[in-house]
């Protein structure tokens, strides 16, 4: 990098719109969704789709509910063409789907791109050609009169070919392209231009659509650049105002917001932000982003990953593990403060209550993703997120004492190792250091005895237990078993705390039982018994206590 980034770039100029009226709009219904995954999407891949991919990524955009899909550049490749053809004459295209070609403007190009077109019941021409002046300069050698006559020859052959078809429903598109870095004065008079020549009505209109071919300031500047034109296009009733911004600053989704606020009533964009260098504006998190402020988007995202399996297919790139709303990990909290309040959270989330779960934005399950890795345990989680795992997976619900104990070896297990920490690991542990805790003191059998509904209710345990490999039986009388069994042990122990719970539904169900001890003054410690029968669950925790104190 160099010291003076200025004496090599210049700062994109802002246009003066200080009467701007978006910054106090608010997004309530959806725009106007066209996918261009096939066309822009597939351009930048490495290895552009073959038939059978298209075909694939073609008919999940028909089932997300696109019913605008830019499906080719038929001019650049036979497959392309090739593809078109497929659709239209293998009547794959649903009565509410328009599919979308793109054409430079040049003659040649512009006669395949409608010969490929043939048949179509409806469909979108999209003509684009740069108007920025670096582009004209350096790519064209032109000035604004020639790119606004290339403009205005390709959409009078447009016009004329397709008028040649009146079995279709023809709908022209125009894009100034290099539009975010173009003079805004000079974009209206081209797209006003094109206008003239096709002479849209508000029964037909055409669309003008402005790129952000690269995007080149904050995204408040492109909303004033949409603005502006919102306000000064000629015949703005008879037009389709769309937006199609990329992600070279990686604001597109915010860009696009802004645009629509600002007047666009279309967004183009592709699954995943795939596309040309960083991408298209991702339409999955604009869709959900509207989702998750109460507007359905008008797209079914409800199984997401199958979406993300088709499109990572498709595409041959992965979707990152922190995509929004779809990445595997953005849904999971390690960090413990964060598994506390989710697990509060989602035992307070009430079904006919909004949504608020903390650090969740929206609920996993709209999206198809269960809740069993909305928390993962590794160094930096609490006893709250280890809590959560060892209930939603093995069914223990700890008292909070116990989960501060056991996440003390929880955390010392996940510092050695300086990894995850799953659920089987969890139950390994918790295991090891409770339900195995039988040395010296083992349970192996038990006879109990009480009497109910008299002035002296008592319970009598005779337990049979194993003590350093002898078999011992020992007896005693309480108000309960635990009573009994402490007073049966003949040590000095100080019951402090005592729960149980199912593990399961139903009567057949194990039971758990976990008690808080102090022997002889030492250390409160917990210890814990899971066994069909609830007095031989409570035994085993007492003496997983007692062997725990040592
Ligand atoms: C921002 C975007 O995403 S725009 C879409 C870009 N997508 C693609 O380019 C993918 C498909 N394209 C292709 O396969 C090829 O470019 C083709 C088949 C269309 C054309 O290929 P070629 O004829 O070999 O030309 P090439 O791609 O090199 O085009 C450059 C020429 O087209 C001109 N050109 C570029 N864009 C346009 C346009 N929109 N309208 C008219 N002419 C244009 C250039 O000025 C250049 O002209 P020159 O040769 O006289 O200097
Ligand atoms: C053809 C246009 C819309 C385009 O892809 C761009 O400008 O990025």
């Amino acid at each position: 990098m160099i010291a003076d980034p200025s004496a090599k770039y210049r700062g994109f100029q802002p246009i003066a719109l200080p009467d701007r009226q978006w910054p106090n709009a608010v997004l309530r219904h959806p725009p106007i969704w066209m996918s261009t995954d096939l066309r822009d999407g597939n351009q930048a891949l490495i290895e552009p789709m073959d038939s059978e991919r298209k075909l694939a990524m073609f008919e999940a955009l028909v089932k997300i509910g696109f019913k605008e899909i830019e499906v080719a550049f038929p001019s650049a490749s036979q497959t392309d063409f090739d593809f078109v053809r497929k659709l239209i004459e293998e009547q794959r295209i649903p009565d509410d789907v328009t599919i979308e070609v793109l054409t430079q403007s040049r003659e040649d190009l512009i006669r395949r791109s409608i010969e490929s077109l043939v048949g179509a019941r409806r469909a979108i021409v999209h003509l684009y050609n740069p108007i920025a002046p670096a582009w004209r300069r350096i790519v064209f050698d032109t000035d604004q009169a020639g790119v606004k006559a290339l403009a205005v020859s390709g959409t009078r052959l447009i016009k004329q070919l397709t008028e040649a078809h009146p079995e279709t429903e023809w709908v022209l598109q125009y894009s100034p392209e290099t539009f975010s870095a173009a003079e805004v004065e000079f974009a209206k008079e081209v797209c006003d231009a094109v206008s003239d020549v096709w002479q849209p009505t508000p029964e037909r209109k055409m669309i003008v659509n402005l790129p952000a071919t690269v995007e080149m300031s904050t995204p408040n500047t492109y909303a004033d650049q949409i603005e502006w034109m919102h306000r000064h296009l000629a015949r703005r009733d008879s037009i389709v105002l769309s937006v199609h911004p990329h992600n070279d600053r990686g604001t597109a989704v915010a860009a696009a917001e802004l645009a629509v606020m600002a007047g666009a009533d279309r967004v183009e964009g592709c699954l995943f932000g795939s596309g040309e260098r960083t991408g298209n504006v991702d339409l999955v998190t604009l869709a959900l982003n509207l989702y998750s402020q109460g507007v359905h988007p008008g797209l079914d995202f409800s199984d997401i990953d199958r979406v993300r399996q088709v499109a990572e297919h498709c595409t041959q790139l992965p979707v990152h593990p922190r995509h929004p709303y779809a990445g595997d990990l953005v849904f999971t909290a390690f960090s413990g403060s964060h598994q506390d309040a989710i697990r509060k959270g989602m035992a307070q989330q009430r079904p006919d209550q909004p949504w608020e779960v903390p650090y969740l934005p929206i609920d996993p399950a709209d999206v198809g993703r269960g809740y069993d890795a909305v928390i993962r345990v590794n160094s930096q989680s609490g006893k709250g997120g280890m809590a959560y795992v060892l209930e939603q997976e093995h069914g223990f619900v700890l008292p909070r004492r116990m989960q501060i104990e056991f996440s003390r070896v929880i955390q010392h297990v996940a510092d050695d190792t300086g990894g995850e920490v799953t659920g089987s690991d969890l139950f390994g542990l918790f295991r090891r250091e409770y339900l195995d805790a039988d040395t010296p003191w083992r349970y192996r059998g038990h006879r109990l005895a009480e009497s109910h509904g008299h002035a002296d209710d008592a319970v009598h345990i005779e337990v049979e237990l194993e003590h350093a490999g002898q078999v011992r039986t020992v007896s005693g009388t309480g108000n309960g078993p635990v009573d009994a069994l402490v007073n049966a042990l003949a040590m000095e122990i100080e019951v402090v705390d005592y729960h149980e719970h199912a593990l399961a539904q139903g009567a057949a169900a194990a039971a758990a039982c976990y008690v808080e001890l102090r022997v002889h003054g030492g250390a409160a410690r917990f210890g814990a018994g899971v066994d069909d029968n609830i007095v031989a669950a409570a035994i085993k925790a007492v003496l997983s206590g007692v062997n725990r104190s040592r």
